[in-house]
């Protein structure tokens, strides 16, 4: 099993401090979101692991190795850092070809991640050709290659249609189910709240969080109870007397903060008031995203958020 481990990493572009004293290990098994504002260095992090950038300080290491003293490099890691550097000229199998075989990996490997991006039609097609989202599934192609333990996407949803985003969404569970080490960074808030098991969020080069998924949410949430009922006098009244204070919606669903759905399914079930709906309301990874992020966004508009919630 591999992880990548990053430990006091620090990052200087001249006087711009890319990276800040980064510590935090990306365990294999789940998939791990990497998010942060733009220029919170998480580009920079993904390349320093990858051995494309030399830290200033602290080190960037992969199952304790450094990427350039990996063996086999494109076994162990796979990566999609930039879908637009793949050569114009050259077919996608051509371009896929050249990794293989400059790595040892056979020409049959080539048709299977072809075929597992849905490129196995356009494997013959000049790359310059290819749209956005194509290169992008020809990168991720290019990064399962060497069926490799560490996979690291860099915005892999960037140009995907929706068929994409669903394709791409499932191939990270797959991968981290089979107990790959998966690295995923986007911005896309309601994406990676559907694929990441496990959170790391930096802020102008620092970490803001690591932490589960669910456990990010729940710091961030008051509980909040959603009902429906066609009884709505009665149940308003119920729990006016248990100390809620129940609010109704437009939609005719109650609302009522502090309460767990358990609490109000019980009182409700006493009373023998149906209940046509009933759920707990959790704030969205969006909402707890901004809150998290609104002091280290570099780049930030002036209007605040809306608070929009999901049911859990
Ligand atoms: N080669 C470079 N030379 C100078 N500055 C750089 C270089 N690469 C990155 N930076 C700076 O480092 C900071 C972090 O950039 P980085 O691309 O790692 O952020 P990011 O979190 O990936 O941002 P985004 O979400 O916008 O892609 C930014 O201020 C950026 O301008």
């Amino acid at each position: 099993m591999t992880s990548i481990d990053v430990h006091e990493l620090t990052k200087e572009f001249g006087t711009t401090r890319a990276v800040d004293n980064l510590t935090f290990s990306v365990r294999p098994g789940r998939v791990t979101g990497f998010l942060g504002p733009n220029g919170a260095g998480k580009s920079t992090t993904m390349r320093l692991v990858l051995g494309l950038d030399r830290p200033t300080g602290g080190t960037a290491t992969i199952g304790g190795q450094l990427y350039a003293t990996l063996g086999d490099p494109l076994r162990r890691v796979g990566a999609l850092l930039d879908a637009q550097a793949a050569h114009g000229a050259r077919t996608a199998r051509n371009h896929l070809l050249a990794l293989a075989v400059s790595n040892g990996l056979g020409a049959r490997r080539v048709e299977e991640v072809l075929e597992e991006a849905g490129l196995g039609a356009v494997g013959g097609a000049r790359i310059k050709t290819f749209s956005l989202g194509m290169r992008q599934r020809l990168g991720i192609a290019a990064a399962l290659l060497g069926d490799p333990e560490v996979v690291m996407l860099d915005e892999p949803s960037n140009g995907l249609d929706p068929e994409g985003i669903i394709w791409i969404r499932e191939l990270m569970k797959r991968l981290a189910r089979e107990g790959r080490t998966v690295l995923v960074s986007s911005h896309l808030m309601n994406e990676t709240s559907s694929f990441a098991d496990h959170l790391v969020i930096l802020g102008r080069g620092r970490l803001l969080a690591d932490l589960p998924m669910q456990e990010f949410l729940d710091s961030r949430s008051r509980p909040r109870a959603r009902v429906r009922t066609a009884e709505s006098t009665r149940l308003r009244d119920v729990l006016i007397r248990k100390g809620y204070e129940p609010a109704q919606g437009d939609d005719g669903c109650w609302t009522i903060e502090g309460a767990k759905a358990g609490e109000i399914g019980a009182i409700a079930a006493t009373e023998g008031i149906p209940v046509l709906e009933l759920t707990d309301e959790q704030v969205t990874l969006e909402q707890a995203y901004l809150e998290l992020t609104a002091d280290s966004a570099e780049f930030a508009s002036v209007s605040a958020p809306s608070a929009n919630r999901q049911e859990a």
